[in-house]
């Protein structure tokens, strides 16, 4: 493959492989979760997500997709708890948005594909950095949130209205004080994995954090991010190795490693 890894039809996700071979790696991903193949886990804790709004730097195109970026030098936004040991500290946020309501997001359900898929990223702070963190097995941990449509969902509003002047790849913009636990849903009940990254470099060191309740995203948001970006996705590759065992923890029903 000549020029940079895409979307396209000869660049996309069936020539990865070409230039990053680890795309045939035991663990990758996005995978499609089939729910009645979950097993629960009681020793799975619930999730604690503490942003600080204060934290919220800018926003980005990065050709790929936009990407909100987070200043990462304290533990003031950090992910710890659920099926991971000691903090790890947000990054950024982004988006997988598809060409059509009926597809875009990069984990499936029983198959099925939401027209988007929210992922933020964390990493491990037992190492210095994140670039240090991205190419370990416990490096990072994504928190994937899909998006079904529905009602407008106004704390979404305010990344859409950025879009307005990052139109092209390269192009970024200051976006402060922004509240990232606003785009969470009301339960934090997951499904986990460990996978790897979506996109090149594919690195296999993401604790895979999948939140089973979708937040909402109107049709008109969803013309109106078509219309300002034209985001990448990709769904499970073929011949991707069986879904690995999948654990979920439900709050409420089930004690913290209890019974049902
Ligand atoms: N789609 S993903 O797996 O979150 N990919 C990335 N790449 C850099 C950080 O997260
Ligand atoms: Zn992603």
């Amino acid at each position: 493959m000549s020029h940079g890894w895409g979307y396209g039809a000869t660049n996309g996700p069936d020539f990865w492989a070409d230039n990053f071979p680890i795309a045939n790696g035991p663990r990758q991903s996005p995978i499609n979760i089939v729910p009645k193949e979950t097993q629960y886990d009681p020793s799975l804790k619930a999730l604690k997500l503490r942003y600080d709004p204060f934290n919220a730097k800018g926003i980005l195109n990065n050709g790929h997709s936009f990407q909100v970026d987070f200043v990462d030098d304290t533990d003031s936004s950090t992910l710890t708890g659920g099926p991971v040991s000691g903090t790890y500290r947000l990054r950024q946020f982004h988006f997988h948005w598809g060409g059509s309501d009926d597809r875009g997001s990069e984990h499936t359900v029983n198959g099925i594909k939401f027209p988007c898929e929210l992922h933020l990223v964390h990493w491990n702070t037992k190492y210095p950095s994140f670039g240090e963190a991205a190419d370990k097995p416990d490096g990072l941990a994504v928190v994937g949130v899909f998006l079904k449509i529905g009602a407008a969902n106004p704390r979404l509003q305010k990344v859409l209205d950025a879009l307005d002047v990052i139109k092209n790849k390269g192009k970024q913009t200051t976006f402060a004080n922004f509240d990232a636990k606003t785009l969470l849903p009301g339960s934090l009940d997951y499904w986990t994995y460990d996978g790897s990254l979506t996109t090149p470099p594919l690195l296999e060191s993401v604790t895979w954090i999948v939140l089973k309740e979708p937040i909402s995203v109107s049709p008109a948001q969803h013309t109106e991010q078509q219309r300002k970006t034209r985001m990448k996705t990709t769904t499970p590759r073929d011949g991707q190795v069986p879904q690995p065992s999948l654990h979920w923890r439900r709050r409420g029903s089930m004690l913290h490693g209890g019974q049902l």
